[in-house]
């Protein structure tokens, strides 16, 4: 969606690892965004992204739809059935915006035909979605999860980071703090108190508000409430820092 980081150049670079060519869509969804503020805020630098692309991965194609050029007249999301994946967390706080994110992967699938497509798991949720949404449309991609790239601090490097303070970003390693203390302690504690941790850890920040925390299975994305044996586990949060909403996950080792 563009405001391009480092995060976004290392898919670029992953992309050109496997394919000859990569093309890097910049489209600010309308249909995935739920909040009208979010969308209105959401940082937009279009000629300064392609400058960054253009001195990073030179022989680039840049692909910047406006929105009639996706939507037309109708500006509407297409109804998906992403099953379990989408019940909680992204999809229980954003009504309707993985319907918004299927909508338009289609469509950019459809124009671009990508063999091959690159997505980051600091938004492991959407991956899976994207995953799911390929076998539903029967699209012949192949999609590819990249590491989450971070601040030194831990921060998950992302877009909505621009919206923060200098005092803010620092502050926001939280998360990571969070994430990082669950996947210690995830042995030998229990979810619940690992849940309790956590709140307590964001109790103790007042800047912070905890939207949700939650431990799910890596393949239904179903919050667990016990640890089952041969499960991959991930952690998953989403904050509030004043009005801007940072999401991040980390895997769990059990
Ligand atoms: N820190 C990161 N590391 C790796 N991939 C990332 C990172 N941040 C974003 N991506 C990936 O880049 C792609 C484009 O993401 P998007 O344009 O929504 O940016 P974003 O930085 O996630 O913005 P925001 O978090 O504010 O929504 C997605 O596949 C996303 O998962
Ligand atoms: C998948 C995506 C391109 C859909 O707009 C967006 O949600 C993103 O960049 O993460
Ligand atoms: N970065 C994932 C898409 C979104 O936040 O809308």
């Amino acid at each position: 969606m563009g405001a391009l980081h480092s995060g976004h150049l290392a898919l670029i670079g992953e992309a050109l690892q496997v394919c000859d060519l990569a093309v890097v869509s910049i489209f600010v969804n309308p249909t995935q965004f739920n909040n009208f503020s979010d969308l209105e805020k959401y940082p937009r630098h279009l000629e300064h992204d392609v400058l960054k692309i253009q001195a990073a991965y030179p022989d680039t194609l840049v692909f910047a739809p406006d929105v009639n050029d996706i939507y037309g007249a109708h500006v509407e999301a297409e109804n998906f059935d992403f099953g379990s994946i989408t019940k909680f967390m992204e999809g229980e706080f954003r009504t309707g915006h993985f319907n918004g994110v299927g909508t338009i992967v289609k469509r950019l699938f459809n124009i671009v035909k990508p063999d091959y497509a690159f997505f980051g798991e600091k938004d492991f949720q959407q991956l899976r979605v994207i995953q799911k949404l390929v076998e539903i449309t029967q699209q012949p991609v192949q999609i590819v999860g990249c590491k989450t790239q971070r601040e030194a601090s831990g921060l998950a490097k992302s877009s909505r980071n621009e919206r923060l303070s200098a005092t803010q970003k620092e502050e926001a390693k939280i998360i990571y703090e969070a994430l990082q203390m669950v996947s210690t302690n995830f042995k030998k504690n229990s979810i619940a108190d690992l849940k309790k941790q956590v709140e307590l850890l964001f109790k103790a920040q007042p800047n912070f508000e905890l939207e949700y925390f939650e431990i799910a299975d890596v393949k239904d994305l179903v919050p667990c409430i016990s640890k089952k044996p041969n499960t991959k586990y991930r952690a998953f949060i989403a904050a509030f820092v004043n009005q801007v909403r940072l999401i991040d996950n980390l895997a769990l080792n059990y």
